[in-house]
């Protein structure tokens, strides 16, 4: 039995890219017996929300929803979703969240947004955990080759100066992430600052290394290098394709995904 069409807000370029991507990731690994959801940060992440509210009330109604932070907690809320908290619910079935730069082996820089500490809590709670971006984010180089601006560190608020200076003896060039609409500094939902160190790409080019080492020093709370988390991520391309990669390392490029059949639910 063939379903009508979805009558979907129309999107074009990246945004339309980032809408396949969302989707075809919510309809390969968000299936029927997937009750523990955890939803990611990011610009294409309110997609992904999107798709999983297409798969129905009925199959919705018996799912719990956790948020990475603020924006997902309004996403899940909005969308009319059963909410609730890594907690009470410490083994997820999947989670699906954005990410800055993902690289061959699907390590990824993930804080961009500031959220990265829950987003680790929730990816390494999950079966699977899976990412959703566009193509400016699919990186054939080492970490910290598009996304220039540094590993994101988020640091106890009364300790970053101390953290600023191991991060530079470790080989870092930290800065403090400043608001763009607040006089001072961010300030994370957890209360903390983030900081964001770049460094040399002899460095970047071994990440679990260097997060092992970061993650020792006294005041930081979590590093946003996500290594050997991701299953699968899934990439928007600029002329409406998608990418797969899988963790084993296949690449499926120019992938189709017609975004107006409704999802069938494995
Ligand atoms: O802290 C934020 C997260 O790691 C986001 O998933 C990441 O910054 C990607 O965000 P966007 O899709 O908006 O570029």
């Amino acid at each position: 039995m063939s379903s009508a069409p979805l009558q979907l807000a129309s999107l074009s370029g990246v945004e339309a890219a980032k809408r396949a991507a969302a989707y075809a990731a919510v309809d390969a690994h968000v299936g029927r017996n997937d009750r523990i959801i955890g939803i990611g940060s990011g610009s294409t992440v309110p997609y992904v929300v999107e798709r999983i509210v297409q798969q129905g009330k009925d199959l919705n109604a018996s799912r719990i929803f956790l948020p990475t932070g603020f924006q997902s907690k309004e996403l899940i809320v909005s969308n009319g979703l059963q909410l609730g908290d890594v907690d009470c619910h410490p083994i997820i079935d999947v989670t699906i969240d954005g990410a800055d730069e993902v690289d061959p082996a699907l390590n990824a820089i993930k804080g961009g947004g500031a959220c990265h500490l829950r987003e680790k809590v929730l990816a390494e709670a999950a079966k699977n955990f899976i990412v959703v971006a566009d193509y400016r984010k699919n990186s054939n180089g080492v970490l910290g080759t598009s996304w220039t601006q540094g590993v994101p560190v988020e640091a106890a608020e009364f300790a970053y100066s101390k953290v600023m200076r191991d991060l530079t003896k470790l080989g870092g060039k930290p800065v403090l992430r400043m608001g763009k609409a607040k006089a001072g500094p961010v300030v994370t939902d957890n209360g903390n600052f983030v900081i964001d160190a770049p460094f040399p790409p002899e460095q970047m080019a071994k990440p679990k290394e260097l997060l092992q080492q970061i993650k020792l020093l006294t005041g930081v709370i979590e590093v946003g290098l996500f290594v050997d988390c991701a299953k699968a991520a899934y990439f928007g391309n600029n002329d409406g394709t998608i990418t797969i990669k899988t963790v084993d390392g296949k690449v499926q490029e120019n992938v189709t995904f017609d975004v107006s059949k409704a999802p069938v639910v494995a």
